[in-house]
C-alpha cells in the first residue's frame, strides 16, 4: 500500500509520555523540542504506521489544527526584508519568532541608513547581510534606489518591514513591491503621524495632547509618511504620570507582539485586502473571521 505521508505539527499539548508511535525507518523527526515531559513535533509519519492513544487526542478540532498546521509548513517559507536605523528590538523580535516557527519565513537582509545602529550590530552577530540606504551624505557607501530594488529582487524578498526607519521610502520601491512593504508607527493612526513624527517625539505629542490610550499601528506603506492603509493597532493606556519615556516602553511591549502577528499572517497568506483597499488579517483559527 502506498502509503499517505502525513506532515504535521503538534502542538506542545501533547504529553511525551501518551505519544504512542512505533519506531520506523519512515520516521523522520524534522524538529524535537522537549521542555517540561511535553514534546513539539514537527515530523513526517507514514501514516498506517502511527497510532495515537484516542483518549489522548481530546481536542475536537484537532483534525482541522493539524490540516491547517500542514498546510502552513507546505507554503514555501517567505523571505523578508527589515529596515531599521535604531536598537531594532522589533527586528529582533520577528527574527527570534522565526527561529521559533513561529513566523513561517526568514529575514533575509536588513536594510538600515545608519550603518553603525544597534540593528545592524545585530544583524551582523546573526550571518545577516546588511545594506546601507540611503548612501550617507557625501559618501559613495550605500545603494542607490535602482541598486536597492535590484538587490531586493535578487534576495528574491516577499516582504519588507519598516521597523523604526526614518527615511522616506521612495516612489520606486514603493512601486517595485505593491501590498508588500509595511511600517510600524508608536501611536494609533492616522493621530499623531507624518513628517516630524518618530520615536519619542510620538510620545511626547501624545501625552501633551492628554490623550488617554495610545498603542502601535501596522499600516501599508505608501508614497507618503503614515498615509497608508491601516492593518492592525494595539491599544495601551496613558497613566496621569506618565512620561514620554514610560508610555514608549509600554507602547514598545505591544509593537513587539503585534509586528510578530502581523509578520506570521504575512507568511501564511492570510492578509486579505478589502474592496476599498483596507487589508484585513484573517483569523488562524477560525477562517471565516477577519480582523
Ligand atoms: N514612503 C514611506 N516611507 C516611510 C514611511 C511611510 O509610511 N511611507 N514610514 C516611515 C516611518 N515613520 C513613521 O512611522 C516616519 C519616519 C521618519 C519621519 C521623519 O519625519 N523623518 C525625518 C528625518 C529623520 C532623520 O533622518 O533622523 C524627515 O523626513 O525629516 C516620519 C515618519 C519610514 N518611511
Ligand atoms: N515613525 C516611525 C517610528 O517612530 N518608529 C518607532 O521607532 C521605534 C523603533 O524601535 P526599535 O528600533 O527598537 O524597533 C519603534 O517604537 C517604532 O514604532
Amino acid at each position: 500500500m502506498e502509503a499517505q505521508r502525513l506532515y504535521f505539527k503538534l502542538s506542545s499539548t501533547i504529553p511525551t509520555s501518551q505519544i504512542q508511535y512505533q519506531r520506523t525507518p519512515f520516521i523522520q523527526i524534522l524538529h524535537k523540542a522537549s521542555t517540561n515531559n511535553n514534546i513539539t513535533l514537527k515530523g513526517s509519519f507514514l501514516k498506517p504506521h502511527v497510532s495515537f492513544d484516542p483518549k489522548v487526542l481530546k481536542c475536537t478540532n484537532c483534525l482541522q489544527r493539524i490540516e491547517r498546521e500542514v498546510a502552513i509548513i507546505q507554503l514555501r517559507k517567505k523571505k523578508i526584508a527589515v529596515f531599521v536605523s535604531g536598537s531594532g528590538s522589533n527586528f529582533r523580535s520577528i527574527y527570534e519568532a522565526t527561529l521559533e516557527g513561529i513566523v513561517h519565513g526568514e529575514v533575509a537582509v536588513l536594510v538600515t541608513n545608519k550603518d553603525d545602529c544597534g540593528g545592524a550590530k545585530y544583524a551582523r552577530e546573526q550571518d545577516i547581510p546588511v545594506i546601507l540606504f540611503p548612501k550617507a551624505k557625501n559618501s559613495s557607501v550605500g545603494l542607490s534606489e535602482e541598486d536597492l530594488v535590484d538587490a531586493l529582487r535578487a534576495f528574491n524578498i516577499d516582504f519588507i518591514l519598516l521597523a523604526g526607519y526614518l527615511k522616506l521610502i521612495p516612489t520606486e520601491l514603493v512601486r517595485a513591491f505593491p501590498r508588500s512593504i509595511f511600517n510600524i508607527h508608536p501611536s494609533l493612526l492616522p493621530a499623531f503621524g507624518g513628517k516630524g513624527y518618530y520615536g519619542i517625539k510620538v510620545h511626547k505629542a501624545v501625552i501633551d495632547s492628554g490623550a488617554r490610550y495610545s498603542g502601535p499601528t501596522i499600516h501599508h506603506v505608501d508614497e507618503h509618511y503614515d498615509t497608508g492603509r491601516i492593518l492592525a493597532q494595539g491599544v495601551v493606556p496613558v497613566l496621569a504620570n506618565d512620561t514620554a519615556e514610560t508610555l514608549a516602553a509600554r507602547v514598545l511591549h505591544e509593537e513587539h507582539k503585534l509586528y510578530v502577528e502581523v509578520a506570521a499572517a504575512l507568511c501564511e497568506e492570510r492578509i486579505v485586502w478589502r474592496e476599498d483597499g483596507v487589508p484585513l488579517i484573517r483569523s488562524k483559527e477560525d477562517p471565516d473571521h477577519y480582523k
